[in-house]
């Protein structure tokens, strides 16, 4: 086999290979045609003539104006049902891509500002993934995300919410407009979610410095760092990513379309996981960036020409990575390196 070849195997296993997802936004998986059918079944107008006028707006130039259009999407989902129709689009298609896995962020702000209450999205969100899972498989898990342009105030408010029925959430997690919205911030917010015995993650390094991912690491007890692309910018925050083996959950095509890089040749991916940070490959807003797992895996490959081996160990992070029990975590390795020994 040539070298060409090895590398149209190795894209062939990468999208064939089991896989977790670990970093995935419920809202940004609202594909246009089912914003329409929801905004007819509740009765709303969307903004847009139709779904093409609608997929004609993503066309964003940074996070911020992508936070933007998400937002005002998001304003489709009203019941429980909406919730459940939007996780069991996102499991179908996760599954069809091998993704056996998936920790999912959902964003209570979102929605209980517009006076949907927050047991009505966990509620529709988790009778998806019950159904998701007698379908085709898959696990999922919720990770609740505070909105970090929002205040500390409005971010303890959310947790009181959510403290009744914390067993139904596996963690807690940081994400919207980086810039001017340091992880510190929610220091004492992220202590509460830790003393409550739950894992918790941050974004930082998207779009944001350096400084912020070591925030996160050092303020928050972040476990992963959700993105982390930026951490090239200091070469002391590299290194103690790959010393302490903090895992990034990297989403390629997200970056891209937010402008993180001008190309995906530029994605600094490549050289952190040659490097030997902990790199995973994710799909973010699969619904506005062009999208989900395996397209993700597809577009890697075009600007890197990966080795099978290396789709392997970014798959075996992917479930080292993940906030399920270490039996759990060896099974799914097992069934990973399977399909490598067969055909690698
Ligand atoms: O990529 C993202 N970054 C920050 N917040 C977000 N909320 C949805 N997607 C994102
Ligand atoms: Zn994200």
């Amino acid at each position: 086999m040539n070298a060409t070849q090895d590398k149209d195997v190795a894209l062939e296993l990468a999208c064939r290979m089991p896989k977790a997802e670990l970093h995935v936004h419920i809202e940004g998986t609202l594909e246009p045609d089912l914003a329409f059918a929801l905004a007819r079944r509740n009765g709303i107008t969307l903004p847009y003539a139709d779904e093409a006028a609608l997929a004609a707006a993503y066309d964003f130039d940074s996070l911020q104006s992508f936070l933007d259009l998400y937002y005002a999407c998001a304003d489709v989902l009203r019941t429980a049902d909406d919730f459940r129709d939007l996780m069991l689009a996102y499991l179908e298609r996760a599954a069809a891509d091998n993704v056996i896995h998936a920790e999912i962020f959902f964003d209570p702000q979102t929605h209980t500002a517009r006076g949907i209450t927050y047991i009505t999205v966990l509620d529709g969100l988790e009778e998806g993934l019950r159904l998701g899972r007698e379908r085709w498989g898959i696990s999922g898990r919720l990770i609740l995300c505070f909105l970090r342009h929002l205040s500390e105030e409005d971010a303890f408010a959310t947790l009181a919410e959510a403290e009744p029925w914390l067993d139904r959430i596996h963690g807690f997690g940081l994400d919207s407009s980086e810039k001017g919205f340091p992880p510190s911030k929610f220091a004492r917010v992220f202590a509460r979610c830790r003393e409550l015995g739950k894992p918790v993650v941050a974004h930082a390094g998207e779009e944001g410095p350096p400084e912020y991912i070591s925030e996160a690491l050092d303020l928050l007890g972040s476990q992963r760092i959700d993105h982390g692309v930026r951490a090239v910018d200091d070469p002391t925050v590299v290194a103690r990513l790959i010393r302490e083996g903090i895992p990034l959950t990297v989403c390629p095509l997200s970056n891209i379309r937010l402008c993180v890089f001008p190309t995906m040749e530029q994605h600094t991916l490549a050289g952190l996981l040659a490097a030997g940070a902990k790199v995973t490959v994710n799909s973010d807003d699969p619904a506005y960036f062009g999208g989900y797992m395996n397209d993700n895996i597809r577009a890697v490959q075009a600007a890197f020409h990966f080795d099978a081996a290396t789709w392997q160990s970014i798959a075996r992070n992917s479930f080292e990575a993940s906030f399920v029990d270490e039996a759990q975590k060896a099974a799914w390795i097992k069934r990973l390196d399977a399909v490598f020994a067969v055909d690698g």
